[in-house]
């Protein structure tokens, strides 16, 4: 048995930003990782994806750009830099941050066996046993979830880890799914040289985006030569050489390659959830303060994708700073502070969670969206803009095709929600996450000024249209 203040599992981004807080107040911290420490994202999520995806879309962005004559995609360089950006699957750069951080890394599967006990089997199967003074903070993350039929098992199908880390660009890739992942790994694939079709069941790509950003992507999809098969589903699955779909529209549909795109389920099957009253497998639900829901106490702490509040490495991080912060002042016996934007208080998880979806147009979005709206009864006003008519998009590329949402407050004038959707728009995102955090007045954003010639302008444009239109579209009740 070893003894520390903070026990962490799990060493994604998340569990180590944890850890970073709790050891910087001065608690001894200990972080316990089954595979390698940097998590899903660094090794087969947002890292690789993204080194997969900017040689593609770069290369299309210069395609369009008069006096750029690329040359094809050199494949063989592009999986090497994708190589390069996942640390070759190596953590030993995460392992010496850890160590000069000050933070305690124990190798092997660790589970709750009790209250502030965690056991943690290493490759050997030895067994050491941890228990915190203070905290246990459960980080452990998501894995791809499969559809439960038909059963795809027997197919070796791909998962986000296979479509971020593959060798080799299959000629025919089928995808199952019309979330984040499905886009982006359709944009990259498809640029490296597979055939790609999507099999999705709703009518549309990415159900909780804006439908106008959304159907933006499709029609870029379509345009690149990605198949897109909307309301459908696979009825059956085998696999000899050729993986073969059986499809609800009665059509078959033969590739080298199944991609599983099918969401996420927590990783917490396997982690003694038992012990402590909680049910095995679930997400584990949390409070702002990131204290798990249905512990007797305030020992138990679930943090990032685990929580299921937003499955995003930025977000995950916002998380762990807090949580560190309430871990450390609860351990001095310090009183928290509980209002929102407070130090203590994971606001901006319901208020301002932005994305960014890196296909191309890339879509950028912060806050509400006008389904959401309409869900929550909410009175908003809407208002867009065509974001190819900017200055700065004129600038930006020859005919360049994007548009523009925000969501108003009508009573308070303060923005409530963003989508962008565009070549560039990743950076305009921030500048949206302030208006909506800092409830900053309309009045005040005419003072900030875009430069010339900037996609930035489409602010300016969307406060004129606002202030120009004498019955703003409005959601809500
Ligand atoms: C293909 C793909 C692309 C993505 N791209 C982006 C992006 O561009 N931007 C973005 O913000 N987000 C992106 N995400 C989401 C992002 O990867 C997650 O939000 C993020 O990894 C969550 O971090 P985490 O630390 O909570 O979990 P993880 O990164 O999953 O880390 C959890 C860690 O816990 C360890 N672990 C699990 N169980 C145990 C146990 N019992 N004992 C010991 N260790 C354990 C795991 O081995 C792992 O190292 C992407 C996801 C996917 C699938
Ligand atoms: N750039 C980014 O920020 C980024 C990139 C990739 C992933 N992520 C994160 O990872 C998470 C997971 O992404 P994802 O694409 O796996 O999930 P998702 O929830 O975004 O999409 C899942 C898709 O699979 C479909 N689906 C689910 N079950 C199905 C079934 N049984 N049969 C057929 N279709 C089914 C859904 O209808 C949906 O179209 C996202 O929440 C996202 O936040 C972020």
């Amino acid at each position: 048995m070893r003894i520390f203040d903070v026990v962490v599992i799990g060493a994604g981004p998340v569990g180590e930003n944890v850890a970073d807080r709790t050891t910087a107040a001065g608690l001894d911290t200990v972080i316990v990782e089954s595979e390698l420490a940097g998590g899903e994202c660094s090794y087969w999520a947002c890292e690789p994806s993204k080194a997969l995806l900017r040689p593609a879309l770069l290369h299309a962005e210069a395609r369009g750009m008069p006096g750029l004559n690329p040359d094809p995609l050199d494949v063989a360089a592009v999986l090497r830099h994708r190589d390069r950006m996942s640390g070759h699957w190596n953590d030993q750069s995460q392992v010496r941050w850890l160590r000069e951080a000050g933070i305690t890394l124990v190798r092997g599967h660790g589970r709750l066996a009790g209250p502030r006990t965690v056991e943690v089997t290493g490759a050997d199967g030895a067994v050491l046993r941890l228990s915190a003074r203070h905290a246990v903070a459960v980080c452990t993350g998501t894995r791809a979830a499969l559809p439960p039929e038909p059963d795809f098992s027997a197919l070796q199908p791909w998962t986000s880890r296979e479509a971020t880390s593959a060798t080799r660009v299959p000629p025919r890739l089928a995808i199952v799914g019309g979330g984040v992942v499905a886009v982006e790994m359709a944009t990259a694939w498809r640029a490296l040289g597979s055939r790609v079709t999507l099999v999705v069941r709703e009518p549309g790509l990415l159900p909780r985006t804006e439908r106008f950003a959304a159907d933006l992507v499709a029609d870029a999809l379509r345009a690149s030569g990605v198949e897109l098969r909307f309301d459908t589903t696979v009825t059956a699955a085998t696999r000899t050489d050729d993986v073969r779909l059986e499809l609800s529209d009665g059509e078959v549909l033969c590739a080298d390659e199944l991609l599983l795109a099918t969401g996420r389920a927590p990783r917490t099957d396997d982690l003694g959830l038992e012990t402590v009253g909680l049910r095995p497998g679930s997400w584990l639900l949390s409070d702002d303060t990131y204290a798990v829901l249905g512990v007797t106490g305030t020992w138990l702490y679930a943090v990032g994708d685990v929580n299921q509040r937003a499955l995003l490495t930025h977000q995950g991080k916002y998380q762990a700073r807090i949580a560190g912060a309430v871990i450390s002042d609860r351990a001095r016996h310090l009183p928290l502070d509980r209002g929102p934007w407070s130090p203590h208080t994971g606001t901006a998880d319901r208020v301002a969670v932005p994305q960014v979806v890196f296909t191309d147009p890339e879509i950028a979005s912060v806050g509400l969206t006008t389904a959401d709206a309409a869900n929550q009864g909410r009175d908003v006003d809407i208002v867009d803009y065509d974001l190819g008519l900017v200055a700065g998009a004129h600038q930006h590329s020859p005919g360049y095709v994007g548009r523009a949402r925000i969501l108003l407050d009508p009573a308070r004038g303060t923005v409530l929600g963003a989508t962008f959707a565009g070549r560039g728009v990743a950076e305009l995102l921030q500048s949206a996450t302030f208006a909506i955090t800092g409830e900053i007045p309309l009045d005040r954003l005419w003072h900030a000024v875009p430069a010339f010639p900037t996609l930035s302008e489409v602010w300016l444009r969307l406060l004129e249209t606002y202030r120009d239109t004498a019955a703003p579209l409005r959601t809500g009740r």
